[in-house]
């Protein structure tokens, strides 16, 4: 199926799934059924999430998800706007710390390490989990020190050349060299939307993550840089892994090698991206998937 043709942010069009298409002679897990259906654990884990919940004062936003993040896998998390994908993602590098009201229980490790120990700094946590936001935010520095920043502040390198090489390795991986060699010392706020998004990629790739996290990271793009970065996303498999929050559908089918799906603060349903998309198990999966709301 060319899953190229189409950025927008449609339901799964359901002449797309083909003859296997979903199977409606098998039985959905019922819409008031809220346990996980599908498997949630792969096999050596990059991160593992157990029992995790989290409230924003009172309010429940994620109840009782677990899931792993494999190693070199693109984790897609879909769902209906509120429930609760930013959340999650972002209790990964602990971003919810910042959230005055937010608190977050159950068990969240990276390579075994509890990242919720109090002895966790979270500055070098956050460049093992980086992150890459629905609208680029580079700092207002050139693109040189956008990428050259993380490096010097976490020590990664001993003298100028040493850094040079890095920023230019991390341009390259983010598929931006070619366009910024020449203009290294230009503010990176002058660059396309779709060249600060890579830029903001590169600097998170410059501090050598294991994961890398984006939330809905070409929301603000047009569909030529959101292609370019969805490209990049596939190559950056090979070497991180990656859970983006996306609300295309079409975008987590063509990324993605797995999908979870949320609704409501729960894990619907998770399982390889074209089963999927071509065959749910859980209805309220089904219902979002072919547009029935969302
Ligand atoms: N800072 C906050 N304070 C209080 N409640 C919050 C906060 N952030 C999110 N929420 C609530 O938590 C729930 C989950 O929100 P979250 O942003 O994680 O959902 P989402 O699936 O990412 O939504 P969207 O697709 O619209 O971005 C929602 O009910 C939201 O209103």
């Amino acid at each position: 199926m060319d899953l190229t043709a189409d950025m927008t942010n449609q339901p799964f069009p359901t002449q797309l799934f083909g003859d296997d298409a979903i199977d409606t002679a098998e039985e959905k897990a019922k819409p008031s059924s809220r346990q996980t259906v599908g498997d949630p654990f792969v096999e050596n884990p990059r991160m593992i999430c157990r029992d995790v919940y989290v409230y924003y004062a009172e309010k429940c936003a994620i109840n009782n998800v677990s899931i792993d993040v494999g190693r070199n896998e693109v984790l897609a998390m879909i769902g209906p706007s509120g429930c609760g994908k930013s959340t999650f993602l972002r209790c990964l590098n602990r971003m919810n710390d910042t959230v005055g009201t937010c608190r977050v229980e159950g068990d969240i490790r990276l390579d075994d390490m509890n990242i919720y120990d109090p002895s966790v700094d979270v500055v070098p946590l956050r460049a093992s989990v980086g992150m890459v936001f629905q609208k680029p935010n580079p700092f207002p520095k050139s693109i040189f020190d956008n990428v050259a920043y993380g490096p010097k502040i976490h020590g990664l390198v001993s003298n100028k050349t040493e850094l040079a090489e890095i920023v230019e390795t991390s341009l390259t991986k983010a598929g931006l060299w070619n366009e910024v060699k020449d203009r290294l010392h230009e503010p990176g706020t002058g660059l396309s939307g779709g060249q600060q998004q890579r830029l903001c990629i590169a600097r998170a790739i410059a501090v050598s993550p294991e994961v890398i996290l984006m939330d809905e990271p070409c929301s603000a793009l047009d569909p030529i840089a959101t292609a370019k970065v969805e490209e990049l996303i596939a190559e950056l498999r090979e070497q991180f892994s990656i859970v983006i929050v996306t609300h295309a559908m079409q975008q987590a089918a063509r990324v993605s090698q797995r999908t979870a799906y949320f609704h409501l603060g729960d894990l619907i349903e998770v399982g390889p991206t074209d089963r999927i998309f071509t065959n749910p198990r859980h209805q309220l999966t089904e219902d979002y998937i072919t547009g029935r709301f969302g």
